[in-house]
């Protein structure tokens, strides 16, 4: 898998993100991406060098756990989230093929491809070693790209690649992100084999169960360690969570769509379960969601459980506001 890496000590924690949402151009009611079938998803996944561990499903979306990260698919929207050595965007153009083959003629609405700075960048494959490799990869396959990084580019920041001038997603939609690194010890260790027999056992003692009550969970523990874990709500909402627990490159991820008039809440429950020294948060949400508020909350949040904000921005692109901040604080 592509978790093995040349250096074997070192796990690259840090996703990369694609979101891509699809619309039949004939109107057709019976498009849906869940007509797609498990074999087809492996095949796709093996191009990224990853597999499926677990499949949970409600009426509205299929959540697969992967060896490295999750998959979601909707009726329309496709999220792929792959961490370690994979090669996430070798899987773009597969992809469209795919929907096409077994869906039928449609249009891509919206893309979004997101990542945190790497830790070892020079450890990812040849097409994803710099944001520009990606970007020009990305940019083979639409006209209309548009590729920002938010945060100090000589430190700690985020690449996003969306397009532009596109009809955008229909519905509310809305994601929050938590990135989290240089992560508390004590709360990694319930991330191991040694404190935890399985991944039910982690998500009780670390509080992840109490995140969002009502979760259909589907959750893994890898050995000797590391945590996955796929929480669906009806909706074709989820929470998502991928922990690296090894000291010298702790990191942790939580993801969500759920959507919330403000996320202050959500949030410091997710820093009360890992306590991370430093974590980056991103808040999307288009025009019509009801989470289009939530990013004034964080407007004067220079302070927030006892970290301390280094960066705030704040973009307003043409279907989506989208709020990118990063705190810090001394480990406890
Ligand atoms: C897949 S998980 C979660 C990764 C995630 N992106 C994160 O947020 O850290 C990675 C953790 O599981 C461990 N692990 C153990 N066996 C693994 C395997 N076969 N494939 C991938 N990771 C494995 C890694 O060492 C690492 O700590």
């Amino acid at each position: 898998m592509a978790g093995v890496q040349s250096d074997p000590h070192f796990f690259e924690g840090t996703e990369k993100l694609l979101e891509v949402w699809f619309e039949s151009t004939k109107g057709d009611d019976s498009f849906d991406l869940r007509n797609i079938g498990r074999l087809d998803w492996e095949h796709l996944l093996r191009i990224v060098r990853c597999e499926i561990i677990s499949k949970s499903s409600s009426d509205d979306m299929d959540a697969y756990v992967l060896s490295e990260s999750s998959m979601f698919i909707t009726q329309k929207r496709f999220i792929l989230k792959t961490c370690g050595r994979t090669t996430l965007l070798l899987a773009m153009e597969p992809l469209i093929r795919l929907v096409t083959e077994k869906c039928g003629d449609h249009k891509v609405v919206d893309v979004f491809y997101s990542r945190k700075k790497f830790a070892k960048p020079e450890q990812q494959h040849k097409i994803h070693r710099t944001f520009e490799d990606e970007v020009h990869h990305l940019d083979q396959l639409f006209k209309n790209g548009a590729a920002y990084t938010l945060g100090k580019i000589n430190k700690d920041c985020w690449h996003l690649y969306m397009l532009e001038d596109v009809p955008g997603v229909k519905d509310p939609d809305q994601t929050i992100e938590l990135l989290m690194w240089n992560m508390c010890p004590e709360k990694m260790k319930i991330f191991t084999k040694e404190v935890s027999e399985d991944g039910a056992e982690a998500t009780q003692k670390s509080g992840i169960i109490d995140i969002i009550p009502g979760l259909q969970i589907d959750d893994f523990l890898f050995d000797p360690c590391g945590y996955s874990m796929n929480g669906i709500l009806p909706g074709g909402y989820y929470i998502t969570i991928h922990i690296t627990p090894e000291p010298h490159c702790s990191y942790v991820s939580f993801e969500s769509n759920v959507p919330q008039e403000s996320y202050y809440d959500l949030v410091h429950k997710v820093l009360g379960c890992f306590n991370p020294e430093k974590f980056l948060m991103t808040v999307f949400s288009n025009k019509i969601s009801i989470a289009k508020e939530s990013h004034k909350h964080f407007e004067d949040l220079y302070r927030l459980k006892g970290y301390k904000r280094k960066d705030h921005q704040f973009c307003a692109f043409q279907n989506y506001n989208l709020t990118y901040t990063m705190y810090t604080r001394p480990i406890i």
